[in-house]
């Protein structure tokens, strides 16, 4: 079950640039950098109440957001929808016909599972699910 919109997305050229700019936009400070290696990705984590917004800066050519930045310039990239359960919510989308770009969650950003379905899938947005890892 999707249980709110987590985090907005949004491909940026660079951190120091974009991180000045949604200060000044936001008026409140970034409140963590994070680097997701496996995802070719530096980000930056705002949140205005329950609302958080991820920059996405590459830190390499084949990253997806240097591909996106290359093809569509800086904008909203993903919208992030937090799930009670991943793999239920994997298991009911494929039901529903979707297929996850990664079956098996991976580690995101701020300490998420995550996992993608394509934008040709989803009337060109792509999506994120993610879940929170609780301390076992
Ligand atoms: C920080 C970790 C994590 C978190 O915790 O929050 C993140 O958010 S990581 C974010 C970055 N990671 C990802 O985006 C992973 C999922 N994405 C992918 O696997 C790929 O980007 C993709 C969606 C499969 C596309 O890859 P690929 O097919 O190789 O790229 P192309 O450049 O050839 O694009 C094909 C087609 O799709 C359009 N496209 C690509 N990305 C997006 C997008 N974000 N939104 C909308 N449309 C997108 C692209 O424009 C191409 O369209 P056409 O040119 O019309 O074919
Ligand atoms: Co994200």
């Amino acid at each position: 079950m999707m249980t709110n919109v987590e985090h907005i997305g949004i491909a940026v050229k660079s951190l120091a640039v974009s991180n000045d700019l949604f200060t000044r936009l936001l008026g409140c400070n970034p409140y963590k950098s994070e680097a997701v290696a496996s995802e070719g990705v530096t980000t930056s984590f705002f949140k205005i109440n329950q609302t958080k917004i991820e920059l996405l800066e590459a830190t390499n050519p084949d990253s997806p957001i240097a591909k996106f930045l290359e093809k569509k310039g800086e904008g909203i990239h993903h919208i992030a929808f937090e799930v009670a359960d991943i793999y239920a919510e994997i298991e009911r989308l494929k039901g529903e016909g979707f297929t996850p770009l990664n079956e098996t969650p991976k580690r995101g950003a701020d300490n998420k599972l995550v996992c993608f379905l394509h934008p040709k899938e989803t009337n060109g947005v792509l999506v994120e699910l993610c879940q929170e890892i609780k301390p076992s």
